[in-house]
């Protein structure tokens, strides 16, 4: 790479190295067009440190609130408590915020007023979903519905704060059981890991309190299983899509590989898709 060439490149930050930072950190490293990995934030480097001193350019390692002064992206990929601490300083110093944690940005909505004060960004990928061009063109007119069903194998749900509270037993389940339905704001509080597409979606379409949901426990599942039907004034359309889980198995393998399609959209010279 030239000199001229690296100053061109959009410097990406990666803030956690889970299921989800781990291979966008490696694909980045392999080389995507006019983006570069200049750092990363992780909670105990020690247990990073193999992946690390793989990569053919190792990032710089900082603090999670200070990937912004390293990069022009930076990558939220960790739990949503922590969201608010990766996003904040970055749209602050106007730069554009990629967030996987869908979920959290409800109770953190002022952080797109921030973004906008500043010049700065925040993306949601399309994630472990599908679809969200075609409710992003409908939006455009009026979507009369939004609704969404979830299912997922027992491990995909272990220790969501709706089962934990409710004190149901899933470990025993022999066939499907609905354990939620209402609102996508409602299932993100009762399933922060596990819902983030369903806000996405009502994010992409007509909000979190009109889009409806319902979450399966099923036994009979392997992958994580959505479904969505929409109904508007310009078209009706059925989307589904059956996740193979990644070696989180909250988490849909695909749900990297979408960011690292939204990070080429932002120096792709021909982009598809809305
Ligand atoms: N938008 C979507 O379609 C989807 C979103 N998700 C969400 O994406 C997020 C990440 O998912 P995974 O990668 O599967 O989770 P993961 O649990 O595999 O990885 C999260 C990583 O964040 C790290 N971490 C925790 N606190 C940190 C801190 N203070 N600083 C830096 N790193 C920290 C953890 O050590 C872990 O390595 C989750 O919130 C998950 O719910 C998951 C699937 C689909
Ligand atoms: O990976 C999936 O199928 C969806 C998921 O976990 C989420 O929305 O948080």
């Amino acid at each position: 790479m030239t000199d001229q060439n690296a100053q061109n490149e959009l410097r990406v930050a990666i803030a956690g190295l889970g299921s989800i930072g781990s291979k966008i950190a490696a694909a980045l490293d392999q080389g995507v067009e006019g983006l570069t990995l200049s750092a990363i934030a992780v909670r105990d480097p020690a247990k990073h440190q193999a992946f690390l001193s793989g990569l053919r350019r190792p990032p710089q390692i900082l603090a999670i609130d200070q990937l912004g002064d390293a990069a022009d992206i930076v990558v939220e990929c960790a739990p949503s408590s922590q969201l608010r601490a990766i996003v904040e300083p970055a749209v602050k110093r106007g730069r554009a915020a990629v967030v996987v944690s869908v979920g959290g940005l409800l109770d953190n909505f002022d952080l797109v007023d921030l973004a906008r004060t500043n010049g700065g960004r925040i993306l949601v990928p399309t994630g472990a979903l599908i679809g969200l061009d075609a409710v992003n063109a409908a939006v455009v007119g009026t979507i009369h519905s939004v609704k969404m069903v979830t299912r997922k194998p027992i491990d995909g749900l272990k220790g969501a704060p709706f089962i934990v509270e409710n004190n149901i037993d899933i470990d025993n389940l022999r066939e499907p059981l609905k354990l939620f339905e209402g609102s996508a704001r409602e299932a993100a509080k009762g399933f922060p890991a596990n819902v983030n597409v369903a806000v996405a979606l009502s994010l992409a379409g007509i909000g979190p309190d009109r889009t409806q949901m319902q979450v399966w426990a099923d036994p009979t599942v392997t992958r994580n299983v959505h479904r969505i039907e929409v109904e508007a004034d310009s078209a009706r359309f059925s989307m589904g899509i059956e996740n193979i889980p990644s070696e989180n198995p909250k988490t849909g393998m695909i749900t990297a590989l979408s960011v690292i399609a939204l990070l080429r959209k932002q120096r792709a010279t021909l982009c598809v898709g809305t």
